[in-house]
């Protein structure tokens, strides 16, 4: 192995402590960071994230309440309850767990959320606030790996990035991040023509499909940085990301491992946006 490991747990942990500082110093002052969390229906993977949600929250000081529904409630009922929530003055966080039912719009029920208590960042407002350098909510997964780049103190100005997948939770507000630090970005999808030989240009590879073994070793410039967005479940029922962790980590210069990667980050920067949300209705 001669890539060095970016441990997301680890990384999290500090994120969290940073957290329960800051949640204490405003509860201090009298205002308590509440997060609500919302699940419509019974899926068991769902139901898991969202308890890992409350759990996180509880451990580091926040206030969160997980809101359960039936599949079959109606999409007005819902957005009557987001806009309940948005009035609410002590509730400073709205997650809608996604994916939603099938008899629900999903894009218009994240914009019903208030922007300002968008702590998922997936509202059009908070895309457009990140696109332009705005202040605004970013999305937890691609700020959380701009968090590990930041942990190994990797200058990104100049430097070759490739993200590969463009979703609007991931790849594409992933771009913008490294844009802003000045990478020269390019963003790969299905349609791309020889993967390989524009990743074997990157300087930084972002891997954001969900596609089991998408990036193997000799699709990798020896030392770049792999971040594995990728979560795949394998024929043995364990996880697995997008990149061949056991190749790539004999030609990459740093990796991060799944489990125990960007997920862990995720959650974290979702506990930093709802403190964030507290914060600004603070002051
Ligand atoms: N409104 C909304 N916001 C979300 O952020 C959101 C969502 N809906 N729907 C589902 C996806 C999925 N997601 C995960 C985040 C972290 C882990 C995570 O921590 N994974 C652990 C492993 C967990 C395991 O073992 O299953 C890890 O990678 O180490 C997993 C999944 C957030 N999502």
């Amino acid at each position: 192995m001669t890539a060095q490991l970016i441990d997301g747990n680890a990384l999290a942990k500090t994120i969290r402590a940073e957290v329960s500082g800051r949640t204490a110093a405003l509860k201090a002052r009298g205002v308590n960071p509440a997060l609500s969390i919302i699940l419509v229906g019974e899926d068991p993977a769902s139901q898991v994230y969202t308890k890992h949600k409350v759990n996180d929250s509880a451990q580091t000081g926040l206030d969160a309440t997980l809101e359960t529904y039936p599949a079959d409630m109606s999409e007005a009922d819902l957005l009557a309850r987001i806009r309940t929530l948005n009035d609410d003055p002590k509730v400073h966080g709205i997650l809608v767990q996604l994916p939603l039912p099938k008899h629900m719009d999903s894009q218009k029920v994240i914009e019903t959320i208030s922007p300002a208590k968008d702590v998922d960042g997936f509202h059009v407002a908070s895309a457009g606030a990140l696109m332009t350098g705005a202040p605004g909510f970013w999305p937890c997964t691609p700020h959380g790996c701009m968090k590990m780049l930041e942990s190994i103190g990797y200058d990104l100005r100049g430097k070759h990035a490739v993200v590969i997948g463009r979703s609007n939770i991931v790849g594409k507000p992933m771009a913008m991040m490294l844009l802003a630090k000045s990478a020269t970005v390019t963003i790969c999808h299905s349609a791309t023509k020889d993967l390989g030989a524009i990743t074997r240009q990157a300087d930084v590879i972002v891997a954001a499909v969900g596609k089991l073994d998408l990036l193997t070793a000799d699709m990798v410039k020896p030392g770049a940085v792999v971040i594995d967005v990728g979560m795949n479940r394998k024929a043995d029922g364990k996880l697995a990301g997008d990149v061949d962790f056991d190749g790539v980590k004999e030609v990459a210069g740093w990796i991060t491992p799944v489990p125990g990667g960007v997920g862990p980050m995720t959650r974290a920067m979702l506990l930093v946006n709802t403190l964030e949300a507290a914060e600004r209705a603070a002051t």
